[in-house]
């Protein structure tokens, strides 16, 4: 399958060298052809530049795209989109005034979505989740992390991963899966935490690695649910099994886990609601990404992650959705462009870079997504015509999606 567009307005992230990750003053830059054209062959980028240099191309398929923009997939970074049936009951009970502690510690919260997919079958969860992907597919998502979390005993988590492995093979976008191996402690453990420990360390996380479904372990490090010292010993155990972290921290209290998390090589720390000047220091000169999830700040009423003291302080950010039935009940990643811009005061610029080349870091992929270089991945939003992409954040709850090309294959 071979795909020409021709006549783009704009034609944004592209890169002749290949760029891996963006950071601080640089974010503030996108590189964009004006009136380009691209050329795509199976599932890979093959040519790219301006009309004026254009000499016509043979291709199965052509795209007139005047007036619209090309740009390279939203890859999110941070979602738990395989979970069963919704919270909307809890929803109206914070509406009418309990937080999401008074929820959780009544046996709501991740405990009620643990209830739920327990007593679900393999093949409903899955069929339930692929729902999920298609749609955010169709917003124009093309690579995605997925979490386990959900189902907090070893064949429900193990079940987690299986579902996340189905849809991996069955879906053009790329899966990012992730072990999240300590996401809340169940009622029988409540008075037992390290015996709930025990069964992560000793046999979760080796038979998940014996799946070699996930490369990535996340724990939620939170008051209430691991503290500093179980994220070391879960990691401790993660890294015997080649797990890399990508973990939940400081959402509603600083326990210490920025810093752990890049001692440990985390490929990424997400949340950051809140930030002290120690997590800001432990990130200089790391490998680690930060990642801000302003949907679940927007959806729960929280803070919004401070992006511009992290890119002020020279450091790169990714965006994502972190797609769940709890704190963000939403896969649309042209929400959190426009949410980063409205709320974390990032530029557009900014903004997609950090839904983008950032994000596809996070997930260990930016060496083939999140750019428009030769022998990338084709993965594309066109979008409905726009007179510039600064209209993608600026009409915030608009679709800008026209076409999606995920994988080369124009859906
Ligand atoms: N904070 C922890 N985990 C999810 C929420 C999970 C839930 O409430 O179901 C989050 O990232 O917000
Ligand atoms: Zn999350």
């Amino acid at each position: 399958m071979s795909i020409l567009i021709t006549n783009i307005k704009q034609l944004l992230q592209v890169h002749k060298h290949n760029v891996t990750i963006v950071k601080g003053e640089e974010m503030k830059k996108l590189s964009i052809l004006e009136n380009a054209y691209l050329y795509i062959e199976h599932d890979t980028i093959i040519e790219y530049g301006t009309m004026d240099e254009y000499h016509p191309i043979e291709a199965e398929t052509t795209i007139d795209a005047t007036g619209r923009i090309v740009l390279p997939s939203w890859c999110d970074s941070h979602t738990h989109i395989v979970y069963a049936g919704d919270r909307t009951g809890e929803y109206v009970d914070r509406i009418n005034g309990l937080s999401y502690a008074d929820i959780a510690s009544r046996g709501g919260g991740i405990l009620n979505s643990a209830k739920k997919l327990q007593n679900t079958s393999e093949e409903d969860l899955y069929n339930q989740s692929i729902k999920r992907l298609d749609e955010i597919i169709k917003m124009g998502t093309g690579a995605v992390e997925i979490k386990t979390g959900y189902g907090l005993t070893i064949d429900a988590e193990l079940k987690m991963l299986r579902v996340i492995k189905r849809i991996k093979q069955d879906t053009l976008a790329f899966i990012a899966p992730t072990l999240l191996a300590a996401h809340a402690i169940p009622e029988e453990y409540r008075k037992n935490k390290e015996e709930y420990i025990k069964l992560i360390t000793n046999e979760l996380i080796p038979k998940a690695g014996d799946l070699n479904i996930s490369h990535f372990i996340d724990v939620f490090c939170e008051e209430g649910y691991f503290d500093i010292e179980d994220l070391e010993t879960i990691l401790k155990a993660g890294q015997v099994h080649n797990f890399r972290p990508k973990i939940h921290v400081n959402q509603f209290n600083i326990l210490g886990g920025v810093a752990l998390g890049v001692k440990h090589n985390a490929l990424s720390v997400d949340h950051l609601e809140l930030l002290n000047d120690g997590d800001i220091e432990a990130l200089k000169d790391s490998n680690t990404m930060p990642v801000a999830l302003p949907g679940c700040s927007f959806f729960l009423g929280i803070p919004y992650t401070p992006a511009r003291k992290l890119i002020d302080a020279g450091l790169p950010l990714a965006i994502a959705t972190d797609y769940n039935p709890g704190s963000a009940p939403s896969g649309n990643m042209n929400f959190i462009v426009g949410a980063a811009c409205a709320k974390l005061k990032l530029t557009p610029e900014e903004a997609i870079n950090a839904a983008t080349i950032n994000g596809a870091y996070a997930m260990g992929i930016s060496n083939m997504y999140g750019s428009v270089t030769r022998g990338k991945k084709a993965n594309f939003i066109i979008t409905k015509p726009m007179n510039h992409y600064r209209e993608i954040p600026y009409s915030f709850a608009h679709n800008p999606v026209d076409q999606i090309i995920i994988n080369g294959q124009l859906l």
